[in-house]
């Protein structure tokens, strides 16, 4: 039985495969966000915040690769307006599994759907805040503009979106030193070199990251034409786009 800290590539594994966000991940998830990402508490604790002013009377919350619903479980502490409903999506059976289980310990008036689907396939509609958070990056990069394209069309004007995401800089220096400030932050909450390596493995290939430059064109390419970075921290930051 898991303590849910987070010791999945604390061995050395003989054949590494790909990240999956399986069992084995759900068990540790918070523990593995919370030390991998630098500022993820703020981030989910800044969702809840732009929820207040963002989310609208009768309108539908998106949070697409919800995981175990952290930022559905924010936007509810935070909204002021009684949305229809947060449709919480997830392509990870056991992730949607784990995160409808714990939904009736969170007791809140704003209902909640949990679905186990490709967020590709998901029809965006009425929306007034959509949240993609640290989601986009595990998605195949040719796949991106269309998904942001939907979004767009689904949110109602002045609806936002919310995109958090690991970045990559075009400038090498500036990429290494942000790189090394991450791993020193690793090695701060408690990974191991061999943790360390082994997780950028699995990893290669699965969380491919964009520069800050391609999300601002993206949303522009999609006609959002209002969109800044809220949040970052080293390398993980958080952009909104207004409709
Ligand atoms: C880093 S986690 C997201 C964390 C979560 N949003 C939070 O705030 O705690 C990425 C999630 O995206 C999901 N995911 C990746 N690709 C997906 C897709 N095509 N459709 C739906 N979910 C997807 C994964 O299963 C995983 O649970
Ligand atoms: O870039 C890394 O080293 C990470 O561990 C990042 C990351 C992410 O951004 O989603 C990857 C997988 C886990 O969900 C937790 C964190």
């Amino acid at each position: 039985m898991s303590d849910g800290s987070d010791r999945i590539y604390a061995k050395p594994h003989s054949q590494l495969a790909g990240f999956r966000f399986d069992q084995q991940v759900v068990d540790v998830f918070p523990d593995m966000i919370n030390r991998s990402v630098p500022g993820y508490g703020a981030i989910i604790h800044g969702i809840g915040q732009i929820a207040r002013t963002q989310v609208t009377q009768g309108s539908l919350v998106y949070d697409l690769g919800c995981s175990l619903g952290a930022a559905t479980h924010a936007i509810r502490r935070g909204a002021s307006a009684q949305p229809d409903k947060i449709i919480a999506v997830d392509l990870s059976e056991s992730m949607i599994e784990r995160a409808s289980a714990h939904l009736d310990a969170f007791v809140n008036p704003i209902p909640v759907q949990f679905v186990c689907a490709d967020i590709r396939d998901v029809e965006i509609t009425n929306a007034s805040l959509v949240v993609l958070n640290f989601t986009l990056q595990f998605l195949a990069p040719d796949d991106r503009q269309a998904l942001i394209n939907l979004i767009y069309e689904g949110l109602n004007p002045g609806g936002c979106l919310i995109v958090s995401e690991k970045i990559h800089f075009e400038d090498q220096s500036v990429q290494s030193l942000i790189e090394s400030l991450h791993l020193d932050f690793k090695r701060a909450n408690g990974y191991s070199e061999l943790e360390i390596s082994q997780k950028r493995s699995a990893l290669e290939n699965v969380l491919i990251p964009d520069t800050l430059a391609q999300h601002y064109q993206r949303f522009t390419k999609a006609g959002f034409e209002h969109a800044t970075t809220w949040h970052q921290e080293l390398n993980f930051c958080s952009m909104v786009a207004i409709k």
